[in-house]
């Protein structure tokens, strides 16, 4: 299997646990897969539990979706650098200023700089939710609306549902980057998720990672779920 193959998915770590967490990472390896540490995980454990998994030579997608106004987003996301993650995110509806704010904030960390990216539509979103917000059009829409305005501000790629995936590919270019959540195996529980689409379609769409927790974390076997995730999409 190709070294990039092995290195779609993202793993995320939604544990209420530490000592879970490391035992399961302990499990792992940095070619095979990438790591996500959300807002739970985050605020129980903090910036060292973060340092703890980079110093594993895993690449951490630091996911606390900043949304605030610029110049906090920007001294957010120059500390996420400083923890040496591979990507951060901070919400696309933030605005265009302050993606432009948080991309430039970055800039002095040239190569080292994380992957900055933006999430569109959560995808535990359908079309009813975006209505009761006042949004009227369809998430595919939106979706599209905010990856534009993402681009525009400079940043490296969204965050949106592997359906959007194709049509964002199209119209965006290869090299922007697509994160796609909202990823679940045939016959998997798709819980609160609402715009889902299996690791094998997600890639053949054009997803360029793929974040996937429950399916993998609360499988029987966590890494021989990971392993035929991995093998399905040769
Ligand atoms: O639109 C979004 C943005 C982020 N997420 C995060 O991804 C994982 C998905 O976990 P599953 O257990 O595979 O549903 C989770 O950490 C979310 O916070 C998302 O789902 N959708």
């Amino acid at each position: 299997m190709s070294s990039d193959l092995n290195k779609k998915v993202v793993i995320a770590l939604d544990y209420d646990n530490q000592e879970a967490a490391l035992d399961f990472v302990k499990q792992l390896s940095p070619d095979t897969c990438r790591l996500k540490v959300g807002k739970e995980m985050f605020t129980y454990f903090g910036p060292e539990f973060v340092k703890q998994l980079v110093a594993m030579g895993f690449d951490v997608f630091l996911d606390l979706k900043f949304h605030d106004i610029p110049n906090t987003v920007a001294k957010a996301v120059t500390a996420a650098a400083e923890l040496g993650v591979w990507m951060v995110n901070v919400h696309a509806s933030g605005g265009l200023e302050m993606m432009q704010k948080a991309k430039a904030a970055l800039e002095s960390y040239g190569e080292k700089a994380p992957l900055l990216i933006a999430v569109t539509v959560l995808t535990s979103m359908d079309e009813a939710q975006l209505k009761r917000l006042g949004v009227e059009k369809s998430p595919a829409e939106q979706v599209m609306y905010l990856a534009k305005l993402t681009k525009e501000a400079g940043l490296d790629g969204v965050v949106c549902s592997a359906q959007e995936a194709a049509s964002l590919k199209a119209e965006l270019g290869v090299d922007f980057k697509l994160i796609t959540p909202g990823i679940r195996p045939a016959g998997a529980d798709a819980g609160d998720q609402k715009r889902i689409m299996t690791p094998k379609l997600a890639i053949e769409a054009g997803s360029d990672y793929l974040v996937i927790g429950r399916p993998i974390t609360q499988a029987a076997d966590p890494v021989a779920t990971l392993k035929s995730i991995n093998e399905s999409l040769v």
